[in-house]
């Protein structure tokens, strides 16, 4: 068994990991914009701090549901690099939780935004 890594190490990882999604998956390119467009209105349109709370939590969902998705095509793609319905299975509900975070987020950011522009 391989000898448990320093807390540091393991920190060091775990930015890697965040660092991979950044670079290879489009999808996080385009939230990570989204998230900083919103975090421009917030301050422009002085958003108060339990809207700026709910926006946190909202963007936070949709990457991590994003970097979620990154772990199971990696997966995947290790395990049945061949077609499987099952890897089609695993793919496309891992896509569609991506999908819902992203079409509640358009709904918060419309809640919030629409009467201020
Ligand atoms: N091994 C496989 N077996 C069956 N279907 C697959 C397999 N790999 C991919 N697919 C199908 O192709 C779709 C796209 O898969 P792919 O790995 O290209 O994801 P992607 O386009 O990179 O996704 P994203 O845009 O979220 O990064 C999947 O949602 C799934 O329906």
């Amino acid at each position: 068994m391989r000898k448990k890594q320093s807390l540091l190490i393991s920190v060091k990882s775990a930015f890697g990991g965040i660092y991979y999604c950044v670079t290879h998956e489009r999808n996080m390119k385009i939230h990570i914009g989204a998230g900083l467009t919103v975090g421009f209105l917030s301050w422009w349109l002085a958003l108060d701090k339990y809207e700026i709370l709910i926006l946190l939590v909202t963007v936070e969902g949709v990457l991590v549901a994003e970097m979620i998705n990154t772990v199971v095509e990696t997966l995947v793609n290790m395990i049945s690099p061949e077609f499987h319905p099952l890897a089609k299975i695993a793919k496309d509900v891992a896509a569609g939780a991506v999908l819902i975070t992203a079409i509640f987020s358009l709904v918060v950011g419309y809640m919030l935004f629409f009467s201020k522009l």
